[in-house]
């Protein structure tokens, strides 16, 4: 596995923490998948009540990696001060930037994104930003300081899948010494395994687990999926062909004359 600024994580899964049906079922979807990290919202999950004070004391005994989030931020200054926020409450300097450009696709706007993204690294955050399969905004965001990438799969909470896998696949080319995490937008394992396939080193979903009938049963098949992905990705797979190629040999076979 890939470092994430200095951290080796033990898998490539990622899951969020919003929208289960119970903090017990999120608890075991955690358990069953073995997921390393967990992204936290704290615009939603509001600290000064009792029960934000609980979400988060279930999250840190979740023993995993907390990676805060700025999720519904739609401005700079929102996306800054709700990093700081977050700083405080968990002691991490990971924060999972998004700064949103537009409401029906939950676009990142990539202007504010790279200007919050300056702040925070300078500030001393570590940023793992929630960007699109743009090239030119991906060199932005690593001038700026950013050390991992996000592209999206696709928009938020719709399970699309991988959108546009030419534009992913450039990207996992044109920045091969990159940690690069597949956030937002997936549906299904088969997609978390396609994304890992390509070369990407994790991927980061919420909707698809917590909205799922049985959402642990969910996550551990996107836990085995993701293995699946990375293992076929290090086993340097065939290259697709246009013609057909036999693939039992004729060496040896018996002619009738
Ligand atoms: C939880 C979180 O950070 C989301 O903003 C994230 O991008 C996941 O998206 P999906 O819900 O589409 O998996």
């Amino acid at each position: 596995m890939r470092d994430f600024y200095g951290t080796t994580l033990k898998n490539g899964l990622m899951l969020g923490t919003a929208q289960y049906p119970s903090p017990a079922i999120m608890v075991e979807a955690f358990k069953r998948s073995a997921a390393c990290v967990a992204t936290v919202s704290l615009r939603r999950e509001s600290g000064n009540d009792r029960a934000g004070q609980d979400f988060w004391a279930i999250i840190r005994d979740l023993g995993v990696h907390v990676l805060p989030n700025t999720a519904g931020c739609h401005s700079v200054k929102e996306a800054v001060t709700t990093a700081h926020m977050a700083r405080e409450v968990f002691g991490t300097k990971w924060i999972k930037l998004e700064v949103i450009g537009e409401e029906d696709t939950l676009q990142p706007d990539v202007f504010g994104l790279v200007e919050a993204a300056r702040i925070l690294t300078d500030d001393g955050f570590q940023v793992f930003p929630y960007t699109t399969e743009d090239l030119v905004v991906a060199g932005k965001l690593l001038d700026a300081g950013c050390e991992v990438l996000m592209p999206w799969g696709a928009p938020i909470g719709s399970g699309l899948g991988l959108n546009n896998p030419y534009g992913l696949k450039s990207m996992r080319a044109h920045f091969p010494d990159v940690p690069l995490v597949i956030d937002a937008g997936l549906g299904l394992p088969s997609q978390a395994a396609q994304a890992m396939e390509m070369g990407f080193d994790a991927v980061l979903l919420n909707t698809a687990v917590a909205k799922a009938g049985d959402p642990a049963a969910m996550a551990e098949a996107f836990a085995g999926a993701v293995h699946a992905g990375h293992l076929a990705a290090a086993a340097d797979p065939m290259e697709p062909r246009d013609m057909a190629a036999p693939s039992t040999p004729v060496l040896g076979k018996a002619f009738l004359l």
